[in-house]
């Protein structure tokens, strides 16, 4: 029989290699307004890009946002310092846009630190037309390095709520759904750094005036002035202009949409499942300061006690997990451990508990034969390996060649390559051409990821689709769900009599947990539970014997999911 667990995991990535950098500037309207502007004209040289080349760039665009047509900047125009502009705003106005219409991560500068925020820089010279003072190590902190506290983040993270706010503080709706891309980020930085940083607010109007007048226009400067300072004067008077909780339940599922900035049908959804209590605090917790843990590197023979010496040295605040001997808890100083390069010496990685006790579920031992099924980036399949003393193999297949690459690089830094093979392959077509049989399948599938919005602020936005509400999001979903099916089946083929099959999720979702594995069941009779108590704290197994990462510090009456993971050993 076979068995099914649910665990929670952190996603840091660090692939901005999607996203490259469009050369976006302008709408139609500013580029009249440049060609008016002596001040500007003056400032810069424009050489005219070719049409062939703007019309690709616009072509982009239309089709990833269907918004307003950008000019972009030509490779050949001069760029300018500007000591003036507060560096930290510009480049998360420039990344804003990048995630936005670029499809970036909004990921931590990686440990270079300022050499990422060179990085940074270059794509605000090719946006913006300017550049800025250096990143110093606040600005840096400021940009991306908290989910929930940086600025990229938490923008993304309250988009809803802050549009809401510029939407009520503009003269007129259209004025909002016709506003320019950059001036709009300029705005949503404004608003979030006065509203949820609560940082000094006049200062923030200036610092975002003066951004706004330098990247866009005078006018442009005028109306973040103008939006900015009511909103100043509303909060001072407690009064911000925020939706009430009354009517229907459609009308309060969009208030609370709007006041947790999550998107109407998950709102709608949870409230279902779980009522509306629930779903607030399910809201609030998305939304609240997730914490991430480090795994020290036992494969490469650094143990817990000398990761915690050199987080002492390096005087980042942690304590030691509770459930896994190898993890350390930490609630900030990242971005420390990333420019200190740990992570980069291979000591240790980033790695939720949740997704750690995944692993333990799998209990990987020397000599077994392993497939991991989604395997890349490789968190899961790494630690495995570091678990075996070298024996045995972990074959990892992903049908993404750019992150099994960066598996392959992840398993030398860790030094277990030798029990790692990685088999590029979509998982269903190497389930129907293998013959081969395996003592343990772990399926980390694809899914919402609704267990991990408080790690991944990008996620609500673009993978389920903040952006998208409605159709293209329940498309998404429905998608979802028939890929798991086949994926789960895929997977089947490749245990052997006695084996073990792992389906694991980053979701809360009794339709992508419980529900398939229901289905799963009915279809294949010759798998069955195999509880996951021995392998997990027993505040973690739930009801069906699955495993649920509880979040107990925030609740401790109904279990938060980050990773789930059920168990199913298959009959001999
Ligand atoms: C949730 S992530 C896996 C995370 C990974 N297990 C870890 O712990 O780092 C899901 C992975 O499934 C991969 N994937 C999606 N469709 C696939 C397919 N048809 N065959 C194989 N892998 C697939 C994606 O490329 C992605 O890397």
């Amino acid at each position: 029989m076979a068995q099914i667990a649910f665990l929670p995991r952190i996603i840091v990535s660090a692939d901005t290699s999607k996203a490259p950098l469009k050369p976006l500037r302008r709408t139609q309207r500013s580029r009249t307004s440049i060609s008016t502007n002596k001040r500007v004209l003056k400032q810069r040289t424009f050489k005219t890009p070719s049409k062939a080349w703007m019309n690709e760039v616009n072509k982009t665009i239309d089709s990833s946002v269907g918004v307003q047509k950008f000019v972009p900047r030509s490779p050949l125009q001069r760029t300018k310092l500007n000591v003036e502009v507060s560096p930290h705003r510009a480049v998360s106005a420039v990344r804003l846009m990048r995630i936005e219409l670029g499809g970036a991560f909004a990921d931590l500068l990686n440990e270079k630190g300022k050499g990422s925020g060179d990085n940074e820089m270059g794509y605000v010279e090719r946006t913006l037309g300017f550049c800025t003072k250096e990143l110093d190590d606040r600005d840096l902190r400021l940009v991306v390095s908290h989910p929930v506290t940086d600025v990229v983040g938490g923008t993304i993270r309250w988009r809803r709520y802050l549009d809401h706010l510029i939407c009520s503080l503009c003269h007129e709706e259209s004025t909002f759904r016709h506003m320019e891309p950059l001036l709009l980020q300029i705005l949503r930085i404004g608003v979030y750094e006065i509203v949820k940083l609560d940082m000094p607010p006049y200062a923030v109007v200036d610092e975002n005036v003066r951004l706004a007048k330098v990247a866009l226009r005078p006018g442009a400067g005028n109306m973040v002035n103008g939006i900015l300072r009511k909103l100043v004067v509303l909060k001072e008077k407690n009064s911000l202009p925020l939706p009430i909780l009354e009517g229907d339940d459609h009308a309060q599922a969009r208030a609370l949409a709007t006041l947790h900035s999550h998107p109407v049908w998950m709102v709608r959804r949870w409230t279902k499942y779980r009522g509306q209590e629930e779903a607030i605090k399910l809201m609030v917790w998305n939304n609240s300061d997730p914490g991430f843990s480090l795994r020290a590197n036992v494969g490469r023979g650094v143990t817990r006690a000398d990761l915690v010496k050199q987080l002492n040295l390096l005087k980042v605040p942690h304590e030691l997990s509770l459930h896994l001997d190898d993890f350390i808890r930490m609630k900030t100083g990242l971005q420390t451990v990333i420019q200190a390069g740990l992570l980069k010496q291979g000591l240790c990685a980033v790695q939720d508990e949740s997704a750690g006790l995944v692993v333990s579920v799998v209990d990987a031992q020397p000599g077994e034969s392993i497939v991991d099924c989604c395997a890349a980036p490789g968190g899961k399949t790494v630690y495995m390996a570091s678990r075996m003393s070298g024996q045995g193999m972990v074959y990892a297949i992903d049908i993404n060649k750019g992150r099994l690459r960066i598996l392959r690089e992840t398993a030398k830094l860790h030094q277990v390559s030798s029990v790692i093979t990685t088999i590029h392959s979509d998982l269903r077509i190497f389930a129907d051409n293998e013959s081969a049989k395996y003592d343990k399948v772990l399926l980390d599938a694809p899914c919402s990821g609704l267990g991990v919005l408080s790690k991944v602020c990008e996620h609500s936005f673009r993978k389920i689709g903040q952006t998208c509400v409605g159709i293209r999001a329940w498309k998404i979903w429905k998608n979802l769900k028939i890929c798991r099916m086949s994926f789960l089946d895929a997977a089947s083929l490749l245990v052997k009599p006695g084996g073990v099959l792992i389906y694991s999720t980053c979701s809360i979702d009794p339709e992508e947990n419980e529900e398939r594995v229901d289905a799963f069941l009915l279809r294949h009779p010759e798998f069955s539970v195999d509880p996951v108590d021995r392998f997990v704290p027993p505040d973690f197994v739930s009801e069906r014997s699955f495993y649920f990462f509880r979040s107990s510090k925030t609740f401790t009456r109904w279990c938060l999911c980050c990773t789930s993971s059920s168990s199913l050993v298959k009959k001999r």
